[in-house]
């Protein structure tokens, strides 16, 4: 079974993001692989950047025609068990987004904070972010702030009306200080797992490699998933539809009163 060290824990605690050493097996990194170029070519008009809520079987009602590859990988008992790690014994999968930056003109990702329109209060939760393929400083790596999530803060961001980002935010400039930031480099099967207040980013990728993480996204039950907020779509530049996303109980108890119905087939 996988879990985090102590170490890696306290690494999370401390720095707001860790690399495990528990990582997806050869054959299941290559077989999500063969899953990411089925998902690319059932999404003809959806740049690989974009494909959010990829785990939801046929047309999510978000744009994209996803595929229960995802949904498996997100269900994963080891992935929940290194999430549980962090965020406790009861665990809920809220969101899958794919971030595959092709080569060559593949978008940058500026930085940001998630969760500036996430219906979730308390506002957590930890996103694992699968690599499918090498992640490296030369294909656009994902970069961290560590430890600017300890503030446990929403920083400012500005709104940027350009195509070629993968969302339309980013921090205002003075906010943190980028010679801070470390790069993720990760292997093939390889994750990180990050904190929602914490500042992330990723430049283009002009090499000749894809560069492709999945984005899983979860949250303790001790948060409510609040559909209620009525939260303003397309903001990011991603269309969204928190309102019908479905939500699933993956290890533990419900204690905030989430609703595990809404966004499920009947
Ligand atoms: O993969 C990227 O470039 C961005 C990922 C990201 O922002 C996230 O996982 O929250
Ligand atoms: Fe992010």
């Amino acid at each position: 079974m996988a879990s985090l060290s102590s170490d890696e824990v306290a690494r999370y605690a401390r720095d707001g993001w860790v690399k495990p050493a528990w990582r997806l097996p050869r054959d299941r990194t290559n077989a999500m692989r063969e899953a990411l170029d089925e998902l690319i070519a059932r999404n003809p008009g959806v740049r690989p950047e974009k494909l959010v809520s990829a785990h939801i079987e046929g047309d999510n009602g978000e744009g994209v025609r996803g595929s229960a590859a995802f949904l498996e990988l997100a269900r994963d008992p080891e992935i929940v068990d290194l999430v549980s790690g962090v965020v406790g014994e009861d665990v809920i999968l809220w969101g899958c987004h794919v971030f595959c930056k092709p080569p060559v003109d593949g978008y940058e990702t500026p930085w940001h904070q998630d969760g500036h329109y996430w219906p979730i209060r308390p506002l957590a939760t930890c996103t694992v972010w699968v690599a499918l393929e090498a992640s490296d400083r030369g294909n656009g790596c994902l970069r961290v702030v560590p430890g600017s999530h300890a503030a446990r803060t929403l920083h400012p961001h500005l709104h940027e009306d350009r195509i070629d980002l993968t969302l339309n935010q980013r921090m205002a400039t003075g906010a943190f200080d980028e010679a801070q930031a470390v790069d993720v480099e990760l292997e093939p099967g390889e994750m990180s797992l990050h904190d929602v207040y914490m500042i992330h980013g990723a430049r283009p990728n002009t090499s000749e490699r894809r560069r492709t993480g999945v984005a899983l996204r979860y949250m303790p039950s001790t948060s409510l998933f609040d559909r209620s907020l009525r939260p303003s779509d397309g903001k990011t530049g991603v269309a969204v539809n928190f309102a019908r996303r479905p939500l699933w109980l993956l290890k533990g108890v419900d204690r905030a009163g989430n609703d595990f119905v809404t966004g499920h087939p009947r």
